[in-house]
């Protein structure tokens, strides 16, 4: 049974009427994405016919459990919303169930020929390949001509916009560069950021990784930052211990990404080299728990993550699900301190995150004034993106 969460005087974002952003990523980008997966892999007749039940049951239907001969089925076997609207469950759960459906319905997990198959790779594959990423890559060659706080920034801020998923990421370096990507910034706690890493030094720092791809790059080099700068002792990269929200990085993406470093020239290179040998001799440690493919808050993590994460002098959260995760997928009023929503939090807390999904918390209220006067969808267009830290 899951206990309950701490912040249950809050509702929770249930997936709701049409019009809403939950509802659209449940009528819209869900039936999208099984057309893309469909069209990306030449899947058998039965994982065709797999697919299309899925789709005719998000689209017309009432959610039905995983068979219980899938594979962990036991997980999920407890949850209190089959037999309901897709429409009225909560969207953290709603999403995370869609995935592990679309999962089962491609004999993942299962033993044979289609098991460990990412639906997602030929799409993260793609985006890797792109010629933009050459350019970035090239970009870090600037690195040694910066001072070392603009060293500092720059590795940050190119993690964080590497989060929005149409940008590809932003290692150009140089005053434009980085002016560039502090416009959009709602919150920006980094300078709290370094000083907690410096008084904790030497420590390890939990990085909670995102996407795959143009985001896991950036992250790793800033990453390779932290060891080298003698910020972090170690870092524990935690990944999805299966494809997962299309684009989330496992430790066979992070492999990829560092034959992509290595492969490159200068700067990138050697701190793909560097990555490697932090690998091997323990200073980075690639983690999978289970809990990162749940359907929860982390504020009902279990023991063994919630240790990990209190042992770090630093956790740092990347992206919107994450976040989302972090502060509950609930109803919060957007001024909220952050570190209300994040008291559970068992060590000092990070997030990097782009906007994209309608839950804020920790915002002036000049801050959300202005926004609101604004562009319409500014929690949802990735065009946002905020620094927050807690103590
Ligand atoms: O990759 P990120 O930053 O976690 O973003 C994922 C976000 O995309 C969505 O799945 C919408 O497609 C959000 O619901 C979710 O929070």
């Amino acid at each position: 049974m899951t206990r309950p969460s701490h912040h249950t005087d809050r509702a929770p974002v249930v997936v709701g009427t049409p019009g809403s952003f939950a509802r659209s990523v449940l009528d819209e980008r869900h039936p999208a994405l099984i057309e893309r997966v469909r069209r990306a892999t030449p899947y058998p007749p039965a994982r065709q016919r797999a697919l299309d039940a899925l789709l005719d049951e998000i689209t017309k239907g009432f959610i039905e459990p995983l068979d219980d001969g899938e594979p962990g089925a036991e997980r999920w076997r407890d949850e209190p919303y089959y037999g309901q609207r897709w429409a009225d469950v909560p969207f953290l759960w709603a999403e995370s169930f869609f995935y592990r459906r679309l999962l089962a319905a491609l004999r993942h997990f299962t033993p044979g020929p289609w098991l460990g198959i990412d639906p997602f790779a030929p799409f993260k594959n793609a985006e890797l390949a792109g010629a933009e990423v050459d350019d970035e890559l090239s970009a870090l060659d600037r690195l040694p001509g910066l001072t070392p706080q603009e060293r500092d920034r720059t590795l940050l801020l190119s993690s964080l916009w590497g989060n929005r998923a149409d940008l590809g990421f932003q290692l150009s370096t140089g005053e434009a560069g980085l002016a560039d990507r502090v416009r959009g910034l709602v919150v920006d706690d980094s300078h709290t950021l370094w000083e907690v890493l410096a008084a904790g030094r030497p420590g390890r720092v939990c990085l909670v990784a995102d996407n795959a791809g143009p985001e896991l790059l950036p992250d790793l080099v800033l990453a390779d930052h932290l060891l080298t700068t003698g910020r972090a002792t170690s870092v524990v990269l935690h990944l999805k211990p299966y494809p997962y929200y299309v684009s989330d990085a496992t430790t066979a993406d992070t492999l990829v990404c560092l034959d992509r470093l290595t492969g490159a020239s200068g700067h990138a290179a050697a701190a793909g080299e560097r990555l490697r040998q932090a690998v091997g001799d323990g200073r980075l440690i690639l983690r999978t728990h289970a809990f990162s493919c749940a359907p929860r808050p982390y504020d009902l993590m279990p023991a063994d993550l919630r240790e990990d994460f209190a042992s770090a002098t630093l956790t740092v959260m990347k992206g919107d699900l994450n976040y989302r995760r972090l502060v509950g997928d609930r109803h919060w009023p957007a001024t909220t301190p952050f570190a209300e929503a994040t008291a559970y939090f068992p060590g000092p807390v990070a997030a990097l995150r782009t906007l994209k999904s309608d839950v804020v918390t920790g915002l002036a209220s000049s801050t959300l004034e202005e926004l609101d006067a604004g562009a319409a969808a500014w929690r949802t267009s990735g065009t946002h993106a905020l620094v927050q830290v807690r103590t």
